[in-house]
């Protein structure tokens, strides 16, 4: 269960913790989580400590630390961390994740262990129409934001904007890597024979792990004109995605229940020439979200997970039309997960790869995103 969940349910069968109890300790779990796999053996109340010390700035903690930590309590991360190598010589931050060996090239392995210290931004993207009301509106409520690219807008955690912009409408919450997956989506429309095809009628685009619409809505306000189709492995998933598509103003799509490991249902009326498939993941990019993830992730699950991208990636691939697309995502940080999928799909379906890439979003405050674009 995420945290966040369980902390919800913990906080409602308990009514006596006031609004900044509910912080306090919301923070201190988080924190616990987010050193990960470092000094796993110290009591409970000492492990948190260490961590409240690395995770947050000063004054937030100061007076829960001895007279000693406080000195070293300083802005700068790098001197907090040698305060506690040097008070708990068993601690590297290399412990916190323990599985460099296993990442994806190009991935500064310190610099996302450091992010995981870290609570990342919250993004939104501002849909196409509302480019400059979005920003109007938060500088008249005096909310606080940066617009780290055209269209995408970086808030602080926990700002509350669902009184002041209509959600999915206006703006969709989404991280900027997420966002960033557009880029190889418009490389297609930059692509001749893909226009031309959608001149004649709309392309046929199936997201086929499609969750709650995320990346349909943005395939739709990055290429336009599209026939749609989405489909996920379970009807509540859809039905949460037909929400949300009412709420966009969505309207013409086709949705279908699929498990993707087991035979497609009618896959004749399909013919998609642009499969997005953002499959299911250790979803160790978003580590920064739910560190508890981290905490409890053991190296055997990564196999876990690419053997169902690969069932997934071989179902879908046989539906690809000659000449089609397929753009394959993962919001994780491991090689298998990410390039040796790519890899085998090359291999054995011969596809051939237009474009991949890592989207670090760690010096962002954002997620880590794989996204990679393949043309049959
Ligand atoms: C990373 S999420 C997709 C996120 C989504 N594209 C978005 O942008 O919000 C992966 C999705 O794959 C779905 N999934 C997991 N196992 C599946 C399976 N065997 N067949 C089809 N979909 C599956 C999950 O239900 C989940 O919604």
């Amino acid at each position: 269960m995420p945290l966040q969940h369980y902390l919800k349910q913990f906080f409602a069968a308990d009514k006596k913790y006031g609004s900044k109890d509910r912080k306090h300790i919301s923070q201190l779990c988080y924190c616990y989580f987010r050193i990960g796999h470092a000094l796993t053996a110290l009591p409970v109340e000492e492990r948190m400590q260490v961590a409240v010390f690395l995770c947050n700035e000063p004054p937030a903690w100061n007076n829960i630390f001895p007279e000693d930590w406080q000195q070293y309590y300083v802005p700068d991360l790098d001197k907090r961390i040698t305060f506690i190598q040097e008070k708990y010589p068993a601690f590297s931050p290399a412990q916190i994740f323990p599985w460099a060996g296993e990442c994806s090239a190009g991935l500064d392995t310190a610099a996302f262990t450091r992010s995981l210290l870290m609570q990342p931004d919250v993004f939104i993207r501002i849909r196409p129409g509302f480019e400059k009301r979005v920003p109007e509106v938060l500088t008249q409520n005096n909310i606080s934001y940066t617009q780290p690219y055209k269209g995408a807008i970086a808030l602080l955690p926990n700002t509350k904007i669902d009184s002041l912009l209509k959600l999915n409408r206006e703006v969709v919450i989404q991280d900027l890597s997420s966002q960033k997956t557009a880029n190889l989506l418009l490389h297609l429309k930059q692509n001749q024979s893909v226009q031309q095809r959608a001149a004649q009628q709309p392309v046929n685009v199936w997201d086929c792990c499609a969750a709650s619409g995320g990346k349909s809505i943005l395939a739709l306000d990055t290429l336009g004109k599209i026939n749609l189709t989405v489909s996920d492995v379970r009807l509540s998933i859809i039905q949460n995605l037909r929400q949300r598509f009412q709420e966009a103003g969505i309207k013409h799509f086709r949705s279908f229940v699929a498990d993707l490991t087991k035979p497609i249902p009618n896959k004749s009326s399909l013919l998609p020439s642009i499969i997005i498939c953002d499959a299911p993941c250790s979803g160790s990019g978003t580590w920064g979200r739910a560190p508890e993830q981290l905490y409890f992730f053991t190296k055997e699950k990564i196999s876990h997970y690419a053997n169902l991208q690969t069932k997934i990636s071989d179902a879908v691939v046989a539906q690809l039309v000659s000449g089609g697309y397929l753009l394959y995502i993962t919001c994780s940080v491991f090689k298998q997960e990410n390039e040796v999928q790519v890899q085998r799909i090359m291999d054995i379906h011969g596809l051939t790869l237009i474009e991949q890439q890592l989207i670090t979003g760690y010096s962002e405050k954002a997620d880590t995103m794989f996204a990679a674009l393949l043309v049959k």
